[in-house]
């Protein structure tokens, strides 16, 4: 397919539709769902009301109405199907792909055995034309690859209306970039001329996720013969597909529409000003009729840019028109760019692309920011009969306008995207447009925001880009003065555990939980990635049950993926993504966007997990240092005091040689068993919210019990026992205050274990110092002393 340049398009142009051509101007635009860029370039004709619009598809070639099949997009990929000679090329992709990704989710032997036969293409496949390869331009290299059969992998079966994936794979170098879902499209849109209506995949465990994303569900387990004599790989899935037409699926539910309805134009006085108007249904004398007036908008109404939410409101209203038996919709040519003309937006768009808002941008260019009336409007409701209209719009001059035939108003909330998101906040703020606000809506809003308690459950690993997301969260929370709950939990494996704690114990009406899982850095990335996006707790749904969970769990293989995806990079502005997210009870997976690991169900009771996260993790690793540490402490303080233990010490011969150079104040035994309980709990509270304030005097349970034992087996007296309470409850204070700055540590140790053990021997070579015969410390008395 050629790709149709600029200049291509415009020779194209007619010359003399142009009168004296003159390239007026250009913008950038973006397109349906492609993030690629096409040119948009307005000329205009002696006749003043005459504009000819040429859009030059650099990097697209228009493919049917509102949909648009990307040639090279503004990364530089391309999806086409494999050629010969690329076999070399395709061999490379699988062969990178699958033995990296798949070392660690298989065996090492098993992996050994099937990598050899499944890194081919197979030669069927290849030359079947239903084998595609996205192509990277500027590197010139082919980085990912996939295709789908009508036969059975492995058999001459065929079923009709369902087609196979085959061999997807993306090199692990350009996971990610959503090239996966490019190939996924390639295919379904192949498939659905050849009247397949659902795909089945036999995906590793790894891919599972990836397919699920695509809309895909898991519908069982599979093993996969590969080749006599090498033993099944173990733990493959087969998958369902929902049905082809996910992708399109806004444009391509509406036709119906189109039966049963009557296309009128309607001219203004002035004939400037030309409604088409779309009615359905005998809407004379009818009361509360929906109705839409929308303005023309030729970039977002057919173009389908993403600039501006014009042409979604516009598909959205055809929707509302298909299920009702009543409507009018009246679109108003001539309003184009608010009044000021399509020329004029595309100036505006230029300057926003500086950094100006949609109304700045009109007044930078001395234009006014909207000289839309609505008069005509009118007019055309009452010519047709309607005794009152259910009008659908967000905007406060529209309402009034038209506020004598209106019997409600009825919000037209729109998706926001990257794109459109600053064109949305400005209506808002500035326009007093309702859009944002209905969009972002809270689940169930019953009551406002001042009125909600969120709760926030976040992880701790990975703790730089989880900060991001938090903090973002709560200054949005806290803007709207919504009461914020916290609670941190160790890692994502524990997002479970804290939401369903926090909703059980705080009932708040709403629990965010967020967390960030970079395959590398997180530990038990699989497993990790099952529990954090299951916050239903897995098949049970334990809870759910409690109130609504939403989640935003990134999940990525690299950093780059976690910094693309935080805000204040590429990603939409964090308050928008708050409620967002909030508006999808039962959780949407807002940024987990990459080629991933799987997420076999495991079934693990998420309790044990916890408790082995927190023993594994961070608790455990920084209480034993502590411990260490304290211990240290504790000698210098008695070296320091230099009390010995009870007289009686000294009736016993052997004791006494043994303890001679060890003084008694404070109790070493009953000072570490408070450090340990008072920073335990302390952790607990302070960092992990877990426990109730209450339960804090528990934690003094063990240590008296120790004094108790020391003072009864007479090695101490009370006042050393009391002493060593306090001292233990001051270390472990101060251990537990200053144990998460620590973390640095450990997560510098984790991958590096040899230096945690290094670090340990030279903290604690002091302790060890006798059996070593060292002599660090001051040597104690040798002899009994006086009586
Ligand atoms: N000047 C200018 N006009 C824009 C821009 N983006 C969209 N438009 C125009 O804004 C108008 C939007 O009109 P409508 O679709 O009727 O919507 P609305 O005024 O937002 O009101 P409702 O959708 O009914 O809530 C169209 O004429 C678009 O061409 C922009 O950035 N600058």
């Amino acid at each position: 397919m050629s790709n149709p340049g600029v200049s291509e398009c415009l020779t194209a142009l007619p010359a003399d539709a142009l009168g004296k051509p003159v390239l007026q101007t250009e913008s950038k635009m973006w397109v349906d769902d492609i993030s690629a860029e096409c040119r948009l370039l307005v000329y205009t004709t002696p006749d003043p009301k005459v504009e000819i619009i040429a859009v030059a598809f650099t990097q697209l070639t228009l493919r049917d109405f509102a949909g648009f099949e990307a040639i090279f997009d503004s990364e530089g990929f391309l999806v086409r199907t494999a050629e010969p000679g690329d076999e070399s090329a395709i061999h490379l992709v699988l062969k990178a792909s699958y033995s990296v990704l798949l070392r660690g989710v298989y065996e090492d032997h098993v992996l050994d055995a099937f990598l050899p036969h499944i890194i081919h293409c197979e030669a069927e496949l290849f030359s079947s034309q239903q084998f595609f390869v996205v192509m990277h331009q500027p590197s010139n290299s082919i980085v990912a690859c996939g295709g789908w059969s009508q036969e059975r992998v492995g058999t001459k079966e065929t079923t009709e209306g369902l087609g196979h994936l085959r061999q997807f794979a993306v090199h692990p170098q350009w996971a990610g970039k959503g090239l996966g879902k490019r190939l996924f499209e390639a295919c379904q849109r192949q498939g659905k001329e050849m009247n397949v209506t659902d795909f089945e995949c036999c995906s590793s465990l790894l891919a599972e996720g990836f397919y699920r994303r695509l809309g895909l569900q898991t519908i069982g387990d599979k093993e996969v013969y590969v080749k006599d004599g090498i033993p099944p790989i173990p733990c493959s899935l087969t998958l369902g597909i929902l049905g082809i037409g996910l992708v399109r699926q806004a444009y391509e539910d509406q036709p119906d529409i189109l039966l049963n309805l009557r296309y009128t134009e309607h001219m203004n006085f002035d004939a400037q000003h030309k409604a088409s108007i779309v009615v359905k249904g005998e809407v004379h004398g009818q009361e509360g009729v929906p109705a839409r007036v929308h303005s023309e908008c030729f970039t977002g109404d057919v173009l389908a840019s993403k600039r501006c939410d014009c042409g979604q409101q516009l598909h959205k209203f055809m929707r509302v028109m298909n299920d009702v038996p009543f409507a009018i919709l009246l679109y108003i040519k001539g309003q184009e760019g608010r009044g000021i003309g399509l020329l004029a937006k595309i100036r505006a768009y230029q300057l926003q692309d500086q950094g100006h808002d949609t109304v700045d941008a009109n007044l930078k260019l001395g234009l006014p920011v909207d000289i839309r009336s609505y008069g005509d409007a009118l007019f055309v409701l009452r010519d047709l009969g309607v005794k009152s209209v259910s009008l659908y719009t967000n905007n406060p001059d529209k309402m009034s306008a038209l506020q004598s035939i209106t019997k409600e108003v009825v919000a037209m909330p729109s998706v926001p995207c990257e794109r459109n998101i600053g064109y949305l906040k400005t209506k808002k703020d500035r326009l007093n447009h309702r859009t944002v606000l209905e969009t972002f809506k809270l689940p169930e809003l019953s009551l406002p925001p001042s009125q909600l308690r969120i709760g926030i459950v976040y992880a701790m690993w990975n703790q730089y880009f989880v900060d991001e997301l938090r903090l973002a969260a709560e200054a949005e929370l806290e803007r709207c003065r919504v009461e914020v709950l916290k609670m941190a939990v160790p890692g994502a494996l524990e997002l479970v555990s804290g939401a369903r704690i926090t909703l059980r114990h705080h009932k708040p009406d709403a629990v965010i939980v967020i967390g960030v899982l970079i395959k590398g850095s997180s530990d038990l990335y699989d497993r990790s990635c099952n529990a954090a996006r299951e916050p239903s707790g897995g098949p049970e749904g334990t809870v759910n049950r409690y109130g609504t969970v939403a989640r935003q769990v990134m999940t990525g293989l690299t950093e780059l993926n976690a910094i693309q995806d935080t805000p204040g990079s590429s990603a939409m502005p964090a308050g928008p993504r708050v409620w967002q997210i909030l508006s999808e009870p039962g959780g949407s997976e807002m940024c987990s966007n990459f080629s991933e690991s799987g997420n076999r169900q495991n079934g693990a009771d998420h309790w044990t997990m916890s408790f082995l996260q927190v023993v594994r993790r961070e608790v455990a690793p920084l209480g034993t240092l502590g411990v260490i540490v304290a211990n240290f402490l504790t000698k210098g303080l008695k070296l320091l005091v230099k009390r010995y233990g009870p007289e009686f010490l000294w009736r016993r011969p052997k004791e006494s040689t043994r303890k001679a150079g060890d003084p008694g104040f404070p109790s070493s035994h009953t000072s570490n068993m408070t450090f340990i309980s008072v920073y335990f709990a302390l952790y607990l509270w302070l960092h992990l919210n877990w426990l109730p304030e209450r339960s804090l005097l528990v934690a003094l349970i063990p240590s008296s019990a120790m004094a108790a034992a020391r003072i009864c087996d007479k090695d101490h007296t009370v006042q050393q026992t009391i002493a060593g309470v306090l001292w233990g409850a001051l270390l472990g204070l101060w251990w537990a205050l200053i144990g998460p700055r620590l973390r640095g540590i450990l997560e510098w140790a984790q991958p590096q274990p040899w230096a945690l053990v290094v670090l340990c021997f030279v903290v604690g070579l002091p302790m060890f110092t006798k059996p070593l015969g060292l002599r660090l410390l001051p040597k104690g008395p040798t002899r009994r002393p006086r009586r």
